[in-house]
């Protein structure tokens, strides 16, 4: 087997220093629970001596999360070393990760200490945390803004004192990749032993993965890093990026690669975004919304060809629900075509040049283009009748503070009018499950807009639903100056197309 790179996550401590980020005990045991399942090498899982509840989270991911190593963050002072060691102990396998600063800037500033009262620290506190484990890790802070006689001198001591793991810190995101790459190539040159050298990049420039890479190519064989790239100030290296990059140019890594298993990374993203209240920007690489999706004409007709066109990963890869061809003023015929026939329309000709053409205007106008949009320009413009199955005839629903709403129906269906009520978790929700008694599909609700079509307080309300069932997703939409019965009449309109789907698809399938 190929060497391997470590990937040692640090998700629950360095990425837990955000602003604004604080997991209880529960929240941290169920994401390390998932970096388990995504397979990295190491969960940091937090820094005991911070607070009783970190200590209380180490010591629960410790005592139940199986096959990662479980690491944990000390000072030097040798109490940290114990408390670290207290919260580790448990685990099947522990590392305590010992640092202290070593720059010019943190020892007159903030430690006010001398070199050497620093070399005698990191002497007693890595002797002392070898009494309790065999894996030991030592970071000098601020690695890259040290001289380098003296960087080399520190992790001499810590090597010979029993550090297996030396970790290169970009504290403040200092390194451009040549010269981090660089000091990596010359620690591993005058620092003698036997060791693992690790990097740690943080993101002040934008450049926490790059460097992170260029490490790899010098020499480092572990990478410090979060899921969605959360951290101090401007985050560390995301963890999807360096591993997906590792994967894709694995060319030029001399094959190295990592144990993680890919397709939980979207799965990771989501839970770590949820559970910090940290949102995923739209164009985030590997894992953001907009990671496979395409908006321009000349980009969909290659990726509707052949996906590898425009894309370097696929999707399923890592748990993402695969290329998207988004309809915007910047798509061409072949995505509209191609979006229409999905809808069950296949036009060509003079029927197919002015449907584009209205496509083309209201995309000028607007964002977003749903189905519901192509289904009125199709029925609208081309005069091809869609006939609704389920048509809303009447709706009441009644919501109190505490209590569960209840929504009643009456919805025509072929001529008759059934009667369905139902009660749910808000209007929105009872209404739902209202429209699906009264028609007999079920659907997951899985997207929810509401915007306003016209100004003042008749302003008519637009909202956009997506139904979701095993086999279809579909949108809907509703317009009217109430936005519950906009609501409604959206629900209705995703069942009505979620049924001519099915139909479809039943007609395909027959021989
Ligand atoms: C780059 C990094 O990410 S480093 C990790 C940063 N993470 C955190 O700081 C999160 C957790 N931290 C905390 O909860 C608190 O800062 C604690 C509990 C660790 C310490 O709290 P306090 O005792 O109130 O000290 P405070 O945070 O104000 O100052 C830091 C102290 O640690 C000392 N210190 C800082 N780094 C180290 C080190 N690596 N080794 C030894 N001492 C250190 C400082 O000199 C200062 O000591 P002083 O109080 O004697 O002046
Ligand atoms: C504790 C160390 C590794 C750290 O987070 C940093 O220097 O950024
Ligand atoms: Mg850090």
């Amino acid at each position: 087997m190929n060497e391997q790179v470590i990937i040692f996550d640090t998700t629950l401590r360095d990425g837990e220093q955000s602003p604004g980020i604080s997991l209880d005990v529960l929240e941290k045991l169920e994401i390390a629970e998932q970096l388990a399942r995504l397979n990295v090498d190491y969960i940091e899982a937090g820094f005991p001596v911070a607070s009783q509840g970190d200590f209380e989270a180490v010591q629960a991911i410790a005592r139940r999360v199986e096959g990662p190593s479980i690491a944990a963050l000390s000072r030097t002072q040798l109490r940290d070393v114990d408390r670290c060691w207290e919260a580790l102990r448990d685990a099947e396998r522990a590392r305590i990760h010992i640092f202290i600063s070593t720059s010019p800037s943190h020892l007159t500033h903030m430690l006010k200490m001398t070199n050497e009262t620093v070399i005698n620290e990191v002497k007693a506190s890595v002797a002392h945390a070898r009494s309790y484990t065999d894996d030991v890790e030592f970071s000098p802070q601020d690695a890259t803004r040290t001289p380098l006689e003296f960087l080399y001198e520190v992790l001499q001591v810590a090597v010979d004192n029993g550090a297996g793991t030396i970790n290169i810190p970009d504290t403040v995101g200092y390194g451009i990749p040549a010269d981090f790459g660089h000091m990596v190539e010359e620690v591993r040159r005058n620092v003698h032993g036997e060791y693992v050298i690790s990097s740690h990049c943080h993101n002040d420039l934008g450049l926490a993965t790059a460097n992170s890479l260029a490490a790899v190519a010098a020499g480092a064989r572990q990478v410090e890093c979060c899921v969605n790239g959360i951290g101090e100030r401007a985050g560390n290296a995301a963890l999807e990026e360096v591993v997906m990059a590792l994967r894709v140019r694995s060319d030029l890594f001399d094959g190295l690669g990592t144990q993680v298993h890919t397709e939980e990374l979207a799965k990771a993203s989501r839970l770590v975004s949820r559970l910090t209240g940290y949102p995923v920007q739209y164009n985030k690489s590997v894992v953001g919304r907009n990671a496979f999706a395409h908006e321009s004409g000349i980009h969909q007709h290659g990726v509707l060809a052949e996906r590898s066109t425009y894309e370097v990963i696929d999707a399923s890869a890592v748990g993402q629900q695969g290329s998207q061809i988004i309809l915007g003023k910047h798509s061409g015929r072949h995505a509209f075509t191609s979006t229409l026939h999905d809808m069950g329309f296949d036009l060509a000709g003079d029927a197919l040049n002015a449907a584009f053409e209205r496509f083309k205007e209201m995309a000028d106008r607007k964002s977003e283009i749903t189905e519901a949009d192509l289904e009125a320009i199709v029925t609208d413009e081309l005069g091809v009748a869609i006939a609704d199955r389920f048509e809303l005839v009447s709706l009441s629903v009644a919501s109190v503070s505490g209590e569960s709403a209840k929504a009643s129906v009456i919805v025509k269906i072929d001529g008759k009018e059934v009667t369905a009520d139902a009660n749910g978790n808000g209007m929105v929700d009872a209404i739902g499950k209202a429209l699906s008694e009264a028609t007999g599909i079920s659907a997951q609700l899985t997207g929810f807009t509401v915007a306003s079509v016209t100004g003042g307080v008749d302003a008519l309300g637009d909202v956009v639903v997506t139904l979701q069932t095993p086999e279809a997703e579909v949108s809907g939409r509703g317009i009217s100056t109430d936005i519950v019965e906009a609501s409604a009449r959206a629900y209705l309109n995703g069942l009505n197309r979620l049924l001519r789907a099915g139909e479809k698809a039943s007609n395909t399938e027959t021989p």
